[in-house]
């Protein structure tokens, strides 16, 4: 077992294509981190990087206590004590479970009988004891996929390298095999690195989850303290689904103006990036979680879906645009206005096109300048939010990972 440290690592692609930017990152010994980020963000580059498929540009990365690779020193993926699994084509089909398994020992040079005893402790490990002889083509998918990991394991890596590897699985065949993944990796003691597309897995399996995009880490944190405390109105968006809406803060709170919205003043928390844009500066009582903005500070609220209470009134403001059935209550997706807003609520069951009151019962502000946006609500003075005013032209509202609305919508206040 061991750790993995990277160390100001760049990667950049021939044609110029950044892969990783200057990523700072360790997984400790026996820690399981899960590496998350939107498509093209650079999670397979990292561990690509650390498996020794790619070289990074700058920096250095260790396994353990060896520099395994930096501008001087380079050690071949095979030296590096990594196991690995992938997506898809993992397991050679031409080979008996009991070959394919062996290969990374036979490589290695262990002899026979030493080989035939690990093969089947490992696939005693994965549950598929006894299945040494059968062909691939013989097993499920999620066995098959088992067998990958029995062959990961049976050289007792240092490292266990996931890249996708629960991903083709269908559900709740993928759910069963993560809580093995978890219990086997804790069993052994492994430190593991998981790259996956799938949020809910990354924050259902990890210790610590590591949030990717443009190649750089934007945050990092266990699951809970990322959904609690997410770094940026990107994070927020990404992570936990948040609404994000642009404006700008002032001595009572929040206000949008496109579309018009406001949020008062004690709804709102500091992001973590707010605190420096926002402290000493003049404007209105100090709120709690939220000390003194400069008034007109342009920000990005991020709504958490769980804080948007929907409320059925058939003379409510709002609509519900779309609806998706829940365990414990319906997903749903509010029309208020021009401004769609995600709202998921124990107990709640709505179905579309209820027409629904809405009250934003927590938000997050952080400065525009943190996903390095304009706010849309900067761009208006104070003034010219009228109690009736005329419909405005567009919004840049952004949900989730990037959707954008652009709605003609009156005023409107939070309750
Ligand atoms: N072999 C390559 N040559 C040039 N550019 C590449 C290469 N591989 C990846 N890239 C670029 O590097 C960036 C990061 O890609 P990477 O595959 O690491 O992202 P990812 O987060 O794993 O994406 P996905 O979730 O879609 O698999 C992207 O801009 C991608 O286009």
């Amino acid at each position: 077992m061991s750790s993995v440290s990277l160390a100001s690592v760049s990667l950049a692609y021939p044609g110029g294509h950044l892969g990783l930017a200057d990523v700072d990152l360790r997984v400790g010994d026996g820690e399981f981190v899960a590496l998350i980020g939107p498509s093209g963000s650079g999670k397979t580059t990292l561990l690509r990087t650390v498996a020794g498929f790619v070289r990074p540009t700058a920096g250095s990365v260790r396994v353990g206590d060896a520099v395994v690779a930096d501008a001087d020193r380079w050690v071949e993926p095979e030296r590096r004590g990594l196991g690995m699994v992938f997506q898809q084509h993992a397991v050679w089909p031409h080979w008996s479970v009991g070959r394919n398994i062996e290969y990374p020992l036979r490589r290695s040079g262990v002899r026979r009988a030493e080989r035939a005893r690990r093969v089947s402790e490992a696939l005693e490990l994965v549950g598929l004891a006894g299945t040494e002889r059968r062909n691939p083509a013989t097993l499920s998918g999620g066995q098959r996929q088992r067998v990958a990991i029995a062959r990961a394991i049976v050289a007792r890596p240092r490292v266990l390298l996931l890249d996708e590897a629960l991903s083709a699985l269908d559900e709740p065949l993928r759910d069963r095999l993560r809580l093995e993944l978890r219990l086997l990796t804790r069993e052994l003691g492994l430190t593991v690195l998981h790259v996956t597309h799938d949020r809910s897995e990354a924050l259902a399996l990890a210790d610590r989850v590591v949030v990717l995009d443009g190649g750089r880490v934007q945050q990092q944190g266990a699951p809970a303290e990322l959904l609690r405390r997410p770094a940026s109105a990107f994070v927020a968006g990404f992570i936990a689904d948040a609404t994000v809406i642009e404006g700008a803060l002032d001595a009572s709170g929040f206000r949008a103006h496109r579309p018009a919205l406001r949020v008062a003043a004690d709804r709102i928390e500091r992001g973590p990036e707010t605190g420096a844009a926002a402290a000493g500066a003049a404007g209105g009582a100090a709120s709690p979680g939220w000390a003194s903005p400069a008034p007109g500070s342009p920000v990005e609220l991020a709504v958490l879906p769980e804080h948007v209470r929907v409320v059925p009134d058939s003379e409510g403001p709002a609509a519900v645009a779309s609806s998706l059935f829940g365990r414990d209550g319906d997903d749903l997706v509010v029309d208020w206005n021009g401004l769609r807003l995600r709202s998921r609520g124990r107990g709640i069951r709505c179905a579309a096109g209820t027409r629904v009151r809405v009250e934003i019962e927590r938000a997050i502000a952080y400065p525009a300048a943190s996903t390095g946006r304009r706010a849309a609500g900067a761009e208006e003075p104070d003034a010219h939010e009228p109690a009736a005013a005329a419909p405005p032209q567009s919004s840049r509202t952004r949900r989730g990972s990037g959707a954008a609305e652009a709605q003609p919508a009156p005023p409107m206040v939070s309750a």
